[in-house]
Order: structure tokens, then sequence, then C-alpha cells
């Protein structure tokens, strides 16, 4: 049974009710799992009030605010972990970025530093999460990143995300390189087409999810939901074999040719 009572989880990624970390921390919190939220704080304090409410229902342990382009705020994060929970188990890495001119047009215009912001914090922060969650991992855990398959195949717009998404996923594998020694799993999951924030931000946006439904082999697009309780499995000893990976969460659009 997917069980993850009495294991501590931080998620990162909630900025509204169509977030896929939302998806995650309802099903985490569902197989029992105790929850620390990061948000992405703004100068008016809109975030935090917004996010607060969306997940007061789930009763957060901790809830702070984390902009991984901030490396006090990753490192407060992390100390608050130490002070307040015995260990960490889970991190839920669920967030990414890319200014909207770089998600359209002519991947050979991306500006020097719209490629570097868009790889910083959609690829290099899991690498800076996850270096700061492995000393508290003392028990092994599990790391899940989203990532999207124009990380692997060229997706119209998707650009300078599509090659966020290929660093992403090397780094999932290096990653679990490494901390398998200390039953670290490090894990991907790739999420087909859901309307969100950041996927209005893709041009052609909705064409893309028009195609999936008449392609994948569902005739649909996933849920928020789908792609969290895959992402609850992964956190749970059911999926204790499982690291390196990148699961397909798509209703199988990726296996088609045409
Ligand atoms: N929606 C899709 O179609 C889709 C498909 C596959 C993968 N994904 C991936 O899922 C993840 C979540 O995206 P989503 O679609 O739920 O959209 P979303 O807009 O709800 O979530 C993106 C999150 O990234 C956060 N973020 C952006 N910059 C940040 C920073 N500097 N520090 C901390 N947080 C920051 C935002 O606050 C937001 O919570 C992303 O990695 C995205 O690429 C999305």
């Amino acid at each position: 049974m997917l069980d993850l009572t009495g294991k501590n989880a931080l998620v990162t990624g909630i900025a509204n009710n169509r977030s896929i970390a939302w998806g995650i921390a309802q099903q985490l919190h569902k197989a029992g799992a105790n929850l620390g939220i990061t948000y992405l704080p703004d100068e008016r304090g809109r975030m935090e009030t917004k996010v607060a409410d969306l997940v007061a229902p789930l009763n957060p342990s901790l809830f702070l605010p984390c902009d991984v382009q901030n490396e006090a705020q990753i490192q407060s994060t992390f100390q608050a972990i130490a002070e307040k929970w015995e260990k960490l188990d889970i991190l839920i890495h669920c967030l990414a970025f890319a200014n909207k001119d770089d998600l359209s047009g002519d991947i050979s215009g991306t500006s020097r530093s719209g490629y570097a912001k868009a790889l910083d914090i959609s690829a290099y922060s899991l690498l800076q999460l996850s270096g700061a969650a492995k000393p508290l991992m003392t028990a092994g855990g599990s790391i899940v990143t989203l990532t999207y398959l124009g990380g692997v195949r060229v997706i119209p717009n998707y650009n300078v995300m599509g090659i966020a998404k290929a660093a992403l996923e090397m780094s999932v594998r290096y990653l679990a390189s490494e901390m398998g020694p200390q039953n670290i799993r490090v894990n991907a999951i790739s999420a087909g087409p859901i309307r969100t924030l950041a996927s209005s931000a893709v041009g052609g946006i909705l064409d893309m999810i028009h195609h999936v439904e008449q392609v994948a082999p569902l005739r649909r697009t996933v849920t928020q939901t789908e792609v969290g309780n895959t992402a609850a499995f992964l956190c749970s000893d059911l999926a204790s074999g499982i690291t390196g990976q990148v699961i397909y969460v798509d209703a199988g659009y990726e296996i088609m040719g045409m």
C-alpha cells in the first residue's frame, strides 16, 4: 500500500491551484506525508497570502519563501528543516522559468541573459536544492523533478526551456549516481502538457494540448492529480528500486511517431 506516514516532504513550485506542485502536494498529504511548502516571494507579499490560503487545508508544518536564485533563502529553508524536522525524506522540485520572449521565435535569437536565467532557475536549482537536501536525508530519500518531452525532442516554441529540460534530465542521472549509495533516489516525471501559469507562457500551448488530445493513445491530456499520484508512488517504498529515470505521465504521447 502507498503509505508516506512519518515522511517529511518539501514541496516547491506551488503558485496556484493549477500548479502541478499543488497536485503533488495533495497526493503526498493524502498518503500521510508531513509537508513543508515553499513559495516564490514577491515584493507585495501577494504570493505568500495566496499560496498560504491554498495550502492551509494540508496543514504544512513549514511554510517558507524560497527563490532559487537567492542563496540566503535556500540556506534558511534548509536550516529551518534541520531545526524543525529530524530528517528530510522527500524533495519535490517543481519549478521552472524562462522569459516569455525566449519561448517563441528563433532559438538562435535567445539572449545570453535569457539562456542563463532559464538554465539557472530550471536546471541548476535541482543541483542546488538536492545538495542542500542530501545531508538531511539521513534515512535515505526521494527527489522528484518535473520535465517535459521538449527536453528530448523539438517542440515548437519550447526553445530554451527544451535546453534547460535536457540539462535537468541529465542532472537527474548524475545526482542519482552520486546519491544512490546513501539510498537517495532521484527521478523525473515527464508530464504531458497541462494548462498552468508556466505553460501559458509557451507560444501555442493550446494547440499543443489539442494535438495531444487527438494523437495520444489515451486521446486526452493528463491531470495534476495523475502527476501527483506518480510522484507519491516515486516517493514511496513501492518505488524503492527506481532511480535515475524519466517516467512519462503523458497519456502515452511519447511513444507515437506520428
Ligand atoms: N504545465 C505543463 O504542461 C508542464 C509539462 C511538463 C513539465 N512541466 C514542469 O512542471 C513544473 C511546474 O510547472 P507548472 O506547469 O506547474 O507551472 P506553475 O507556473 O504553476 O509552476 C511553476 C513554479 O515555478 C516557480 N518559480 C519560478 N521561478 C522561481 C524561482 N526563481 N524560485 C522558486 N520558484 C520559482 C513559480 O513560482 C511557480 O510556482 C515546471 O518545471 C514545468 O516545466 C509543466
